[in-house]
């Protein structure tokens, strides 16, 4: 285990088996749509590329990078694009494509702005949900595991840009990190 971490929440195992799952469902939600997923980066990259092989029917890919002001690591609400996607999403299929849904700010922004789009429909899949940090009522359509109000880190989620690299999550040390 990492000496920055209290302790490991999921391994490698466990998150491979649920996005597994997770695979299979969107695999038979999405028969004949050919949705478009839409990675949130960068914390979602692990689990895009680890779900989409698991999707086996026709798809496509984007991607889009945002962020909300202020450096610590609650989020401000208030978020800005800083990679848009490629195409346009006009009566496509989308499905967004999370790391964790906390406050829900990052999310609210972005189901509203990609709607304003003229998307045919907006789902949102998250790894992880914190529904105890909930600022905006907003609940995810898909969920691989629900955590604690702790901070976690591990496989595409970062603190500072460090340990996305980790092959599985875990809670961060509170001496390691300032609110
Ligand atoms: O529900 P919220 O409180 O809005 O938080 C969730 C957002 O925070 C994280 O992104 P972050 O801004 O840390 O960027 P990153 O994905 O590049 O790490 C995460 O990837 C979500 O997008
Ligand atoms: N890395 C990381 N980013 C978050 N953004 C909102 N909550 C979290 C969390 O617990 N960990």
């Amino acid at each position: 285990m990492h000496p920055d971490l209290e302790e490991i929440l999921f391994t490698e195992e466990q998150l491979m088996k649920a996005i597994g799952e997770l695979g299979a469902q969107l695999s038979h939600d999405y028969k004949d749509k050919n949705p478009l997923f839409i990675c949130v980066l960068k914390g979602a990259v692990m689990f895009m590329a680890d779900l989409v092989k698991r999707v086996d029917v026709p798809m496509e890919m984007d991607f889009m990078a945002i962020s909300s002001y202020g450096a610590s690591s609650k989020s401000s609400g208030v978020v800005r694009i800083l990679k848009d996607l490629d195409r346009s999403v006009e009566g496509r299929d989308l499905v967004i494509v999370e790391d964790i849904v906390d406050t829900g700010l990052t999310l609210a922004y972005l189901k509203e702005n990609l709607l304003h789009r003229r998307a045919a429909s907006v789902k949102v899949v998250t790894l992880f949900d914190k529904p105890e940090g909930r600022k905006v009522e907003i609940k995810p359509d898909y969920c691989c595991f629900e955590v604690p109000n702790a901070f976690i880190v591990g496989y595409g989620l970062d603190y500072a840009e460090h340990y996305r690299n980790l092959p599985f999550v875990g809670v961060l040390k509170r001496d390691v990190y300032v609110e």
